[in-house]
């Protein structure tokens, strides 16, 4: 901290780049950034050299050991990184699909449908985080759904794994540099509202982003403006048209009984919630509890995507004491499995519906 404090420099609003250090790995971080573990700004432009001052007196290792004293915390990946991760699947499959699905817990099946198939396991592709959990398989699988060119995280990453946000939300940016503008996601989830079934599918209308609250974010840090403006807004971040012709496609499935809609929120898991942590967000109107989603729709609504989400209630929320049962993954893997075929089904029918233009 010494060494942070030693070089901290007040500057005027005119002039922010005063803050920013060569860490000697050519990438450049603010002061501030690296106190804080945050984003690695990307240069300007793509040329080898940097137009940041160095303000470390020359010397970068200070700020190396810093930051490796902050255990953690990774420097964000630039746009230039990201387009590695595109380009290297771009080179090896000929789809070029516009419609990206995340597949969540147990919901990995949805890949099976898809024909023509090119499959990259995450190991194998450029900065890529691998799948740690039960039922994420880890591939990116790109091919036709319906004759329709889809590419589908079989599997997505999450804070609890070790991640930061930025991290788990990183395929989104992937997808949106191959071509992808509209987004499915989908998720596992405990039911809240007391109306809510095993087995019922909500169509998230919103959500509540509990890290945003602790002042974390999938886009905390350096802003890049080729990804998306600093201040998103985040209604109507559920595209209203999408989850319309969802309800239509659910309708002429005949669900109309187990689907539901409703506000999603993420916690950061590992553990699922307390008594006392589900009747406080009972209270604020939460219908549906889980510990996803929400960085990658924030990275999409960055990004201009436009995104759909559904959440499969694979358990009831636990608001008493009396109850003996608990929560398990195991629950939650076998009602995803229970409930495949219709799931699979309604997602062919509403990226059919996504892929068609609105009047
Ligand atoms: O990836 P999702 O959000 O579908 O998975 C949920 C949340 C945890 O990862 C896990 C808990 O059972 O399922
Ligand atoms: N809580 C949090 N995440 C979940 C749950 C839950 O009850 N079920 C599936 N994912």
């Amino acid at each position: 901290m010494d060494r942070l404090f030693h070089n901290l420099i007040v500057t005027g609003s005119g002039d922010p780049d005063a803050l920013n250090t060569n860490c000697g790995d050519g990438k450049e971080k603010s002061i501030l950034d690296q106190a804080a573990g945050g984003a690695t700004r990307p240069r300007s432009s793509d040329s080898g050299s940097s137009y940041f001052k160095d303000m470390s007196g020359g010397s970068s290792s200070g700020y190396m050991s810093l930051e490796k004293t902050v255990p953690g915390k990774e420097t964000m990946y630039t746009y230039d990184v990201i387009k590695q991760s595109a380009n290297y699947l771009l080179e090896r499959t000929e789809h070029r699909p516009t419609i990206g699905v995340i597949c969540g817990s147990g919901l990995g099946g949805m890949a099976d449908l898809l024909t023509d198939r090119d499959v990259f396991p995450y190991g194998d592709i450029p900065n890529f985080p691998v799948s740690t959990v039960t039922g994420h398989a880890g591939r990116m699988v790109i091919g036709k759904l319906s004759n329709i060119p889809v590419m589908c995280m079989q599997g997505r990453f999450h804070a609890y794994e070790g991640y930061p946000l930025w991290k788990c939300a990183m395929p989104v940016r992937v997808m949106k540099l191959m071509g992808v503008e509209k987004l499915l996601i989908t998720n596992a989830a405990g039911g809240l509202n007391s109306s809510f079934n095993v087995g019922d599918i909500m169509i998230i209308k919103d959500h509540i982003n509990f890290q945003g609250f602790a002042g974390d974010s999938p886009l905390r840090g350096y802003n890049d403006e080729r990804f998306g403006p600093r201040f998103p807004a985040m209604n109507n971040a559920y595209d209203k048209d999408l989850r319309k012709r969802a309800k239509a496609v659910a309708t002429e499935m005949k669900l109309e009984n187990v689907i539901r809609e409703g506000t999603y929120v993420m916690l950061g898991g590992p553990t699922y919630e307390t008594v006392a942590e589900l009747k406080m967000l009972q209270i604020i109107g939460v219908d549906a509890v889980g510990m996803s989603t929400v960085q990658e729709v924030i990275v999409a609504r960055h990004c201009n995507m436009k995104v759909f989400a559904f959440s499969l209630i694979t358990n009831k929320c636990i608001t008493d004491y009396e109850t003996d049962d608990m929560a398990n993954h195991e629950e939650v893997i076998g009602v995803a499995n229970n409930r495949k075929s219709d799931l699979q089904e309604l997602a062919r029918r509403i990226v059919i519906a996504m892929n068609t233009d609105e009047e």
